[in-house]
C-alpha cells in the first residue's frame, strides 16, 4: 500500500503568529519560500537566531571551546569580501590566487616552533615539519594521520610516473618478506611471521574521542582487539576476553589516561608476531581532560620496539626499489592539549622567582609533560604526527585545527592536478581560507609570556572551580539537600575540566552542558556533567552557575 506523502508545511514565509514562540529558532523560522523571502524578513529571522545566540554565547561552559573572540571580528570581518580557498598543498602556490596560504604557512612555522618540530618547512630536509591547517577540527586530523600511519607502516608507496603520461600517482604495495626472510629485516623476533610485516595493529584507550574509532573504521584498519579476538582467541595477556580499548589508569571511573602497563604487555604480544604497531595517545581527553603519560609511554616501548626490529625496517617494493622506514607511529590527538601545553611548558622555563613560575607552581606538582617533536628516548624522536583543534585553546569561531608531521614520514601526494597547479596533499580538496587568519591572530595577538600567563590563569580558574563546587557539596548538606552519594566533583591531574554529578536538564540546556554516563568500579552507573575553564570562563560565571546549582531541584530529574 502506498506510503501517506510526508507533511510537509507550505513553502511560504511563516505569519508572526506561527513562528516558534520559544527562544531557540527552529526550522520554521527560517522556511524559504520559493519566491524568496523579503529583506525584513530576513533581517526578522537572523535577529531571531542572534538574540538566541547572544544567550547561548554568555553561559557556554560545557565543552572545551573557548568562547572568548578576541578582537578577531573586527580585524578578520573584512575578508569575508572573498571568496578565500588554499586549495592544494599550503608549500605550493597553485592557480587559485585568492588563497591566505602565506599566512597558513606563518601559522605553520609558529606551531611547529611552539611542538619542537624543525621549522621552517623545508620540502629537501626529512626532519623538517609538514603539515596544514584543517578545514574540520581534529576529526580531520586524526583522519588524516591515521590514514598516513595506515600507509606508512603497511609498506604502501605512492609514486609517479614523472614525464609519463599518467600525472597520476599510483599506489604501489611491498610484498611481505619471504618467509625465509633473516627476522632482521622481517622487522621482528625469531617468533615474527613474516606476513604481518605490513598489517599494522591500532591501539588507543578507553578514554578516546569517538572520532579515532569513526578513523578506525572508515579506513579499515585493524585494531588489537579485533585482530585478537579474531586470530589469537584466549591468548589476551591481559587475560580472559580481548578488550576492544586499551583500559585507562584505574579502570571506567579512574583519571582517565592510558593504562601503560597494559599497553606495553599489549604492545608487546604483537611486536613479538612481527606486527608493525600504531599507537593512538590522547593529549587532553575529551570528558576528563586527561593527558597520556606520552614519555612514560616511550620509554617502555622504544626498547621494545629495537628489541622486535620495529626502530627501522627496509621495505622493499621492486628489486633496487627500497624504503627505509619505522615499524611504529605515535599519533599524539591534542585536540585542546596541543594548543595550551606549548604555553604551560615557556611558564615553566621562566626564572624559577618569576610571577609566572611561581604562580604555575601553585597549579602544577611537576613537570610539564612532554607531548610533541621534542620528545626523544634513547635518540629516537617518538612523535610521528600531531593535531589540534582550533576553535578549542586558541578560539577560533567555527572548526578548524591543524595537522603536523614530518617530510620523512610521508607517503608522497596523492596526486599532482594540473588545474590546481598545486599537489593535493591534504585531506580536504577546498580548504579553508579564514581559518588560518584567525589562527594568526591568536598566536599575534599576544607574546609568548601573555599566551603563558593566559594558559597559568586557566588552571588557576579550573582549581577555583573545583572548590566552588566542594563549598557547594559543603553548603547543600548543610542544609540537608544533598542528593544522595553526593556531587561526585572530580578533576584529573591538570585537567582544565572538573566534573560532577549531572545536574537538571534545564541547568544542561542553559549553560550547554555536556553530559556522559559512566560506570562505578562497582558497576554502579553515575550520570556526570563537566565544566572547561576555557578562557571564556571566568569567576564571575563560575559564581552565578553556583548559584543555579544551589537552587531547588536543581539536581533533581524526571526519571
Ligand atoms: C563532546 O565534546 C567533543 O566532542 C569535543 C568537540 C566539541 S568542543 C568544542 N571534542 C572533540 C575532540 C576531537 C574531535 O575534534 P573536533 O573534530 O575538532 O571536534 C578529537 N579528540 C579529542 C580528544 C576531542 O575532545
Amino acid at each position: 500500500t502506498p506510503r501517506p506523502a510526508p507533511r510537509r508545511p507550505e513553502r511560504r514565509a511563516p505569519t508572526p503568529a506561527e513562528q516558534s514562540t520559544s527562544d531557540e529558532p527552529t526550522e520554521r523560522d527560517f522556511l524559504i519560500p520559493a519566491e524568496g523571502l523579503t529583506a525584513q524578513q530576513r533581517k526578522h529571522a537572523l535577529t531571531k537566531l542572534e538574540t538566541y545566540l547572544v544567550g547561548k554565547h554568555e553561559h557556554m561552559v560545557g565543552f572545551q571551546g573557548n568562547q572568548d573572540l578576541g578582537h578577531a571580528q573586527q580585524d578578520l570581518g573584512r575578508f569575508l569580501d572573498f571568496h578565500l580557498n588554499n586549495v592544494g598543498d599550503p608549500f605550493q602556490q597553485g592557480n587559485y590566487k585568492p588563497n591566505t596560504k602565506a599566512v597558513e604557512r606563518a601559522v605553520l612555522d609558529r606551531y611547529a616552533e611552539l611542538w619542537r618540530a624543525e621549522w621552517p618547512y623545508d620540502g629537501k630536509n626529512p626532519e623538517s615539519y609538514w603539515g596544514y591547517v584543517l578545514t574540520m577540527g581534529s576529526t580531520e586530523g586524526n583522519l588524516y594521520a591515521l590514514a598516513s600511519a595506515r600507509d606508512y607502516l603497511s609498506g604502501r608507496k605512492l609514486i609517479g610516473d614523472p614525464g609519463g603520461s599518467n600525472p597520476q600517482m599510483v599506489y604501489v604495495q611491498a610484498a611481505p618478506p619471504a618467509r625465509s626472510a633473516p627476522a632482521a629485516r622481517v622487522g621482528g623476533s625469531p617468533a615474527a611471521d613474516p606476513r604481518n610485516a605490513y598489517r599494522p595493529v591500532a591501539f588507543y584507550s578507553e578514554d578516546t574521542h569517538y572520532s579515532v574509532i569513526k578513523a578506525v573504521r572508515t579506513l579499515a584498519i585493524d585494531t588489537f582487539g579485533a585482530i585478537g579476538t579474531a586470530e589469537y582467541p584466549d591468548q589476551c595477556p591481559l587475560g580472559g576476553r580481548w578488550p576492544l580499548e586499551v583500559p585507562s589508569k584505574g579502570g571506567p571511573d579512574g583519571s582517565g589516561e592510558i593504562d601503560v602497563d597494559k599497553l606495553e604487555r599489549l604492545v608487546a604480544f604483537f611486536a613479538e608476531r612481527g606486527h608493525p604497531i600504531l599507537l593512538l595517545l590522547n593529549f587532553g581527553t575529551t570528558f576528563k581532560g586527561a593527558y597520556d603519560n606520552i614519555e612514560k609511554v616511550a620509554t617502555r616501548l622504544v626498547p621494545l620496539f629495537r628489541r622486535h626490529g620495529l626502530l627501522e625496517r627496509e621495505i622493499e617494493f621492486e628489486p633496487g626499489r627500497t624504503d627505509r622506514r619505522r615499524g611504529f607511529w605515535v599519533h599524539v590527538d591534542g585536540a585542546l592539549g596541543a594548543g595550551i601545553m606549548p604555553f604551560l611548558r615557556h611558564a615553566a622555563e621562566e626564572d624559577e622567582h618569576s610571577e609566572l613560575a611561581v604562580a604555575l607552581r601553585r597549579e602544577l606538582k611537576g613537570k610539564v609533560p612532554e607531548f610533541d617533536f621534542g620528545l626523544r628516548v634513547d635518540g629516537v624522536d617518538v612523535v610521528g604526527s600531531l593535531v589540534m583543534s582550533g576553535h578549542k585553546w586558541a578560539g577560533a569561531p567555527f572548526p578548524c585545527g591543524i595537522f603536523m608531521t614530518k617530510n620523512k614520514f610521508r607517503v608522497e601526494p596523492a596526486a599532482t592536478p594540473a588545474y590546481t597547479g598545486s599537489p593535493d596533499t591534504t585531506f580536504a580538496g577546498s580548504r579553508n581560507g579564514l581559518s588560518p587568519l584567525v589562527l594568526w591572530n591568536h598566536l599575534a595577538s599576544r607574546s609568548v609570556r601573555g599566551h603563558a600567563a593566559e594558559a597559568v590563569a586557566a588552571l588557576r580558574r579550573t582549581r577555583y572551580l573545583e572548590s566552588a563546587l566542594r563549598e557547594l557539596e559543603d553548603r547543600l548538606d548543610r542544609e540537608d539537600r544533598l542528593p544522595e552519594g553526593g556531587l561526585h566533583v572530580d578533576r584529573s591531574p591538570m585537567a582544565l575540566t572538573v566534573r560532577f554529578r549531572r545536574p537538571n536538564d534545564e541547568i544542561i540546556a542553559k549553560w550547554s552542558l555536556s553530559c556522559q554516563p559512566m560506570p562505578t568500579g562497582t558497576g554502579e552507573v553515575r550520570h556526570f556533567a563537566h565544566v572547561f575553564a576555557m578562557p571564556s570562563l571566568t569567576e564571575e560565571k563560575i559564581d552565578l552557575f553556583m548559584e543555579d546549582l544551589f537552587a531547588e531541584g536543581a539536581f533533581t530529574h524526571p526519571d
